[in-house]
């Protein structure tokens, strides 16, 4: 019923697969070279940057949803208990120190604190308007903390413009799909390297060798980027055609052609069906290992949430419930209060 495969994801494990799919025009449409889909995972004698997948050769019966306990990242002695105190030390890439944000009237974030360190991937969870999307646009700049503080690499990010904060190294995706409509998937991956880009009109209206070489080294950048998410197959489409997965894939890309050494991921999982999940799952642990990102991941599909992330916060109302080891964060006693009712009531 299952079968174990052993997945390395690294950037050069990418293109000879690609260029095998391209060779084949039959393999280039739909989703061009199907992942094998990790599911399940086991600790296992491999190096650190070992993964150690099962993948399911048939669906369970009842459809449900079976991820990694962990995402076989071999953690020796991997301890899930939640400790006071077990947050980021001072390898945090990105801390938040006692954060408070209004949003017309209503307090979207309380005295929120939290540490993230370089390079793992953080889960940021709450029921629907618990304010993690808040969280994410303080950080990146768009609702800048009213009280508190956010340093991102030991640099204080309060007040500085989401332009800027993005030149940092923090990128975003959004939890509704916010592309641009009647652009291909090329010229909208495109869009992420705006950043880089110092147009200068003369330069651009004559077509003059500087110009060209600018344009050059983004879209090779862009292509790179295309063939690590495997998007070839629709690069040129008009993006508001392909299905919605490959249009999060598409958002994904572009946030990754920014070239972020964190990457916020809002939701990228919405809307999808299980395989589209499968997909993207697989996409964000490749990116990561290849281009070294740390993550910081919000989404409602805990599942993923337990499979992927190293550590988790829960907020509620704005207000944090549990932070630590992700399945101990997700089930603390305040956290399944918050999302059905009480622990009481859970147990009758
Ligand atoms: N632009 C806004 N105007 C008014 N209230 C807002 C605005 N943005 C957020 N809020 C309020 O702030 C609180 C937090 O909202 P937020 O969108 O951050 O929650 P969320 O956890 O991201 O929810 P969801 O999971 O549904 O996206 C909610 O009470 C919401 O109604």
């Amino acid at each position: 019923m299952w079968r174990r495969a052993a997945y390395r994801p690294t950037a050069a494990a990418w293109l000879p697969a690609r260029r095998a799919a391209s060779a084949d025009p039959g393999a280039r449409s739909g989703p061009a070279c199907k992942p094998a889909l990790s599911i399940g995972c086991e600790p296992h004698g491999g190096g650190l940057d070992s993964w150690l997948f099962f993948v399911p050769l048939t669906a369970p019966a009842s459809g449900a949803v079976l991820w990694p306990r962990c995402h076989a990242r071999r953690r020796s002695g991997r301890d899930d208990t939640l400790r006071s105190g077990d947050t980021a030390t001072g390898d945090a890439i990105l801390a938040l120190d006692h954060v408070s944000r209004w949003v017309g009237g209503v307090r979207a974030l309380k005295d929120v604190s939290m540490q993230i360190r370089k390079g793992e991937i953080y889960g940021l969870v709450g029921p629907n308007g618990a304010g993690k999307t808040t969280l994410i646009n303080a950080i990146t700049g768009f609702y800048p903390p009213q009280h508190g503080s956010i340093t991102f690499e030991g640099q204080r990010l309060n007040g500085v413009r989401p332009d800027h904060i993005a030149r940092r190294g923090i990128a975003r995706t959004f939890q509704n799909v916010a592309l641009f409509k009647g652009m291909s998937v090329l010229d909208n991956i495109l869009m992420g390297r705006h950043i880089y880009m110092r147009p200068s009109a003369m330069a651009s209206l004559f077509d003059w060798w500087w110009a060209q070489k600018d344009e050059i080294a983004h879209r090779r950048k862009v292509e790179e980027i295309i063939d690590l998410l495997q998007l070839e197959a629709v690069r040129d489409e008009p993006v508001e055609v392909i299905p919605l997965g490959l249009q999060k894939r598409v958002e994904l890309a572009r946030a990754l052609a920014a070239e972020p050494r964190f990457l916020i991921l809002d939701e990228p999982m919405a809307g999808m069906n299980q395989e589209e999940k499968e997909y993207i799952v697989r996409f964000v642990l490749d990116a990561k290992e290849a281009l070294d990102l740390t993550i910081l991941l919000i989404e409602h599909h805990m599942d993923v949430i337990t499979a992927i992330c190293d550590r988790a916060l829960v907020i509620n109302n704005g207000e944090v419930l549990a932070e630590g080891p992700t399945l101990a964060a997700v089930n603390d006693p305040a956290v399944v209060a918050a999302y059905i009712g009480g622990v009481d009531d859970a147990a009758a």
